[in-house]
């Protein structure tokens, strides 16, 4: 995984999409230029058994043709059937030293919140770990408390080359301030399932971070 796969990270299940059909706003994005994928079905309503394992399929598919990696969230069983690029792991979910002897080499992405929980994903040999939620989120019940920049900009200034991507309530008007504080990337579901122009959104969201680089 290079760093700039987490430049623009969507994470999206059916239970994100209200009015278009989730594989045409996923192939939109991927036309759009996202940059990594996470599939994350998960709540209530959403799909379970082999309709489930045939979703996260054509999600993979479609990953596939537009060579973007297919992370998978939670479901370690699951990526390892499917050949997936990766799985992304909170701290609620399978501790990350089993995780990691599962998956081999596959990515390996951890949500982090605190020093002790970054130590313990570094020592595990994570790819990236996810920090957050920087803002307010309507995505995910059960989301810990918004963060602001400063765990972000801690992490960042302690291990300048580790791959760091932010989450929590990004959008075209707050993104920016996650690539200053020194996130290679941002993970979104909202702001790109929920967009009236998802190209005009993604290519706003990515423009932050090239801009930003010009500017340091
Ligand atoms: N899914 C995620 N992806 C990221 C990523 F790094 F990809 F941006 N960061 C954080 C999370 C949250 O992960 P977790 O705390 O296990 O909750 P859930 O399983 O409900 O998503
Ligand atoms: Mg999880």
């Amino acid at each position: 995984m290079k760093r700039d796969n987490l430049q623009l990270y969507f994470i999206m299940g059916t239970s994100n999409v209200l009015i278009q059909k989730p594989l045409n706003v996923l192939e939109k994005a991927l036309q759009s230029g996202i940059t990594m994928f996470q599939f994350r079905e998960k709540g209530p309503n959403t799909l379970t058994g082999q309709a489930y394992e045939n979703f996260a399929q054509e999600c993979q598919k479609l990953c596939q043709q537009y060579n973007v990696p297919f992370i998978v969230n939670d479901d370690v069983e699951l990526a390892v059937k499917l050949g997936a690029d990766g799985v992304h792991i909170g701290q609620e979910d399978l501790p990350v030293s089993m995780v990691r002897e599962k998956i081999g080499s596959m990515i390996l992405g951890v949500s982090v919140h605190s020093q002790a929980e970054l130590q313990t994903a570094l020592q595990y040999g994570a790819d990236y770990v996810g920090i957050g939620p920087i803002f307010a989120t309507s995505s995910k019940k059960d989301a810990k408390p918004p963060s602001g920049t400063k765990f972000l900009q801690q992490v960042r200034i302690q291990y300048p080359e580790l791959p760091i991507v932010a989450i929590g309530g990004l959008n075209c008007s707050n993104a920016h301030t996650v690539f200053k504080a020194g996130a290679d990337g941002i993970a979104v579901i909202s702001a790109i399932c929920e967009s009236e122009d998802i190209s005009n959104t993604i290519s706003t969201l990515k423009s932050f971070s090239i801009l930003d680089k010009k500017i340091k």
